[in-house]
């Protein structure tokens, strides 16, 4: 997968830019505020139709101008895919795969694989379950489309659930035959959500701890667990046993939509026990494990964003993960860095070919 050109009109803090990039390496590098962060999330942009930074799309427009455009020229798999995301005001957001647009965004999830890597991952660690279960869902999406579409089925009817507990709770009534509707529909989406999480844990774990060792070169034992209501019993059973809970919370409270993954260090939470640089690898050893992971399912090498990336870590762990990459399956890198000098010294000794952008 190889991002060709990109070209930029009214994207965050730019106007109009193009740029034409290497095949292997891209550095945009310049001061802070330039727009390196930008440059990378339009090429997010191009693979999830959404910001990995903004998720309010108008925020993405330039300020005081009415439209964004990104335009994506790309090749996969020795074909030519143009990719063309754009807003405008009072407008729906538009996706378009060589001149058609997509009726359905999740259509496109997965066409492009892409990682990115920035020290905003940090929320995985320190934020909600919601973080976590979205990078499990954003995972397994792209290269499982029927997990997408179960995990999409599965949130309309878990809305139109709450909806209905709402409204018994403000009208006074209850009608136990709805609910049972509901609740089949909830049971045959999640069993399938469930098992899928289950089944990619399975793979992601060991590749995971594979990486972990590599980065960090010490002796801590780090894992993942997987947390869910469904591991005690089906949904179906869960949701008649909390049918009072749910009546008076006037929501679903059981369900994969519930579910986590915890993250830890010698059998303790990373959050907690976990030293800064002992988390930052952990971050990047499952970034580079989802690499791995999309690489294995789909046959194609994702592209690779390196948001600020030696800001967080020394230039050798840096020169380590892009060789990391570089060693099996070289696909496309872009890197963000506020030094030029110093991007350009670890990218030279991995690899000759790259190009510089100044901004
Ligand atoms: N909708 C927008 N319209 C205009 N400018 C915007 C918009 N959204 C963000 N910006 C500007 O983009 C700039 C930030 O860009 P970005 O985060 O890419 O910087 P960076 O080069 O990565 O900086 P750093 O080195 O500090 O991480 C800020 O100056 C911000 O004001």
């Amino acid at each position: 997968m190889i991002l060709n050109t990109l070209s930029l009109v009214n994207y965050k803090n730019f106007e109009s830019q193009v740029f034409d990039f290497d095949a292997k390496i891209n550095c945009f590098v310049g001061a802070n505020g330039v727009g390196k962060t930008n440059a990378l999330d339009a090429i997010y942009h191009l693979a999830f139709g959404k910001s990995y930074f903004n998720p309010i799309a108008l925020q993405n427009i330039k300020h005081d101008t009415e439209f964004f455009v990104v335009d994506g020229n790309f090749t996969k798999l020795e074909r030519t895919e143009r990719i063309v995301v754009s807003l405008k005001r009072g407008q729906k957001k538009i996706i378009k795969r060589n001149g058609k647009a997509y009726e359905k965004f999740s259509d496109h999830i997965g066409f492009i694989p892409l990682v990115i890597i920035s020290p905003a991952d940090r929320d995985l660690i320190i934020e909600g379950s919601d973080t976590r279960r979205k990078f499990i869902d954003s995972v397994i999406s792209q290269s499982d489309k029927t997990y997408l579409s179960a995990l999409i089925s599965y949130n309309k009817v878990l809305s139109q659930r709450n909806a209905l507990l709402k409204y018994f709770a403000l009208n006074n009534t209850f009608n136990g035959d709805t609910l049972a509707i509901y609740n089949e529909q909830l049971n045959a989406y999640a069993s399938e959500i469930f098992k899928k999480r289950e089944e990619f844990l399975k793979i992601f774990i060991p590749i995971f701890k594979e990486r972990y060792e590599a980065i960090s070169q010490s002796k801590e034992v780090i894992d993942l667990k997987y947390k869910s209501d469904l591991f005690e019993r089906e949904l179906i059973d869960l949701l008649q046993s909390n049918l009072n809970k749910d009546k008076a919370l006037q929501y679903t409270s059981v369900g994969t939509h519930k579910d986590d993954l915890v993250f830890l260090i010698d059998d303790f939470p990373i959050k907690k026990f976990g030293s800064q640089g002992q988390q930052k690898s952990f971050l990047i050893a499952l970034k580079l494990a989802q690499f791995d992971f999309i690489k294995q399912q789909s046959g194609v090498a994702p592209i690779l964003l390196l948001d600020d990336i030696f800001d967080k870590l020394d230039e050798n762990r840096v020169a380590q993960i892009i060789s990391l990459v570089d060693d099996e399956h070289f696909g496309q890198i872009f890197i963000s860095d506020t030094h030029a000098d110093r991007t350009e010294n670890v990218v030279k000794q991995i690899h000759q070919s790259y190009k510089l952008f100044k901004l």
